[in-house]
């Protein structure tokens, strides 16, 4: 893995995703940074980020701020996974493994697409011995052959990986064609593709995570819904968190932007289970929003892809490392010291308040 210079004026993650378009040809910019139909969902993810204001208390203690949280029973030292994003190597030849040690040397958590470059067990090989690593999860894309879930299932756990997130948002999706010379050694080579009725067919259903949750024992989170019922019904059906996730904008454009439905999801789960959040956090301060709305932990997506497509491992560490610093340099200019202050007095603004 090479360490490349870093661009000198990287002050923001619009900064890196500037840098990102201008190395990455564009088929491979459209690929990872687009969004689907008209991109509505992909700008309004970030709007209403960015639509949400935060109110500050004074004069509060900030002795020892800290970001450290849990999740699913382990601690982290801030609430930030990197998402599964698939092909990573259309971004840059370090693909999986360089976000992963980047993600590993920033103490986030990542989670490996199904559709990843790199066998898992490289990928969890490389991060293995790092004791501040943040959790390492595999996502997996239902197949309609079980038997292929299954053995997913069994690799997952055997190499490492501390859950497994079923992602529920993209039962059917436009057609993809892989480019050539990458490839998807975690899947058997494919037979062809499966062409909508298909698709609508095999898509998986309640019986399936059920299924799911009783043939493993990694947690299994669930990637991808924006409906209260659903997070209750997930968590009901054995889920042990669940992702508000419109898949970055990137499969129903015009489904709603995912700060809008958070509180909803939250309150519905009422504390059984840890929500979590995707879709357009782009600063430190989207982070402590999310925070504040009830999430336990955010992802990000194209913002890693950015560092990785510009500056390869490095600037995926760098991307990282700006997020954590802005995080931590609003809780401070809110008056939270740590995430506890954050869930008990939310520092975002309410009219009724
Ligand atoms: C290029 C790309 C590939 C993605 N591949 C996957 C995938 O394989 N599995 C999955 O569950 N989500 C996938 N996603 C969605 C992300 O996990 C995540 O939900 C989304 O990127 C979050 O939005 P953000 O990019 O605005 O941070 C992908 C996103 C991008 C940008
Ligand atoms: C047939 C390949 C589908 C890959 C899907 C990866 C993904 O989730 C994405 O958003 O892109």
């Amino acid at each position: 893995m090479d360490i490349q210079p870093l661009p000198t004026d990287l002050a923001s993650l619009a900064d890196h995703e500037r840098h990102a378009r201008a190395a990455l040809d564009p088929a491979a910019w459209s690929y990872l940074c687009g969004a689907a139909g008209d991109g509505l969902t992909e700008r309004n993810n970030r709007a209403a980020w960015e639509s949400i204001a935060l109110r500050p208390r004074v004069l509060a203690p900030l002795a020892g701020l800290n970001t450290r949280t849990t999740l699913l029973g382990r601690s982290m030292a801030w609430p930030l996974l990197v998402a599964p994003v698939a092909f990573q190597q259309l971004a840059h030849r370090d693909g999986e493994l360089g976000i992963a040690m980047a993600a590993a040397a920033q103490e986030a958590g990542m989670v490996l697409s199904t559709q990843a470059g790199v066998a898992m067990e490289a990928v969890a090989e490389a991060v293995r011995e790092d004791a501040g690593r943040g959790p390492l999860w595999f996502q997996l894309y239902w197949q309609a052959d079980r038997g292929i879930v299954e053995g997913l299932v069994r690799r997952a756990e055997a190499c490492g990986f501390e859950a497994l997130v079923l992602t529920v948002d993209s039962p059917v999706r436009a057609g993809f064609r892989l480019p050539a010379g990458l490839a998807t050694p975690n899947l058997p080579p494919s037979s062809g593709d499966a062409d909508f009725d298909t698709l609508c067919a095999t898509a998986p259903t309640w019986a399936e995570l059920e299924w799911l949750c009783g043939r493993t024992r990694l947690p299994v989170v669930v990637k991808g819904v924006l409906h209260h019922a659903d997070a209750r019904e997930a968590v009901a059906r054995g889920a042990a968190a669940v992702i508000v996730s419109n898949h970055g904008g990137r499969t129903l454009d015009g489904a709603v932007a995912t700060a809008t439905v958070l509180p909803g999801v939250v309150e519905a789960v009422g504390g059984r289970a840890p929500v979590l959040v995707d879709g357009g956090l782009r600063r430190g301060a989207d982070i402590l929003k999310a925070l504040a709305l009830g999430a336990q932990a955010v992802l990000v997506g194209r913002p890693a892809v950015w560092g990785l497509a510009h500056s390869g491992a490095i600037g995926v560490a760098h991307a990282l490392r700006l997020l954590r610093d802005e995080l931590q340099m609003a809780m401070a200019l809110c008056g939270c010291a740590d995430l506890a202050r954050v869930r008990a007095e939310p520092p975002v603004f309410s009219p009724n308040q």
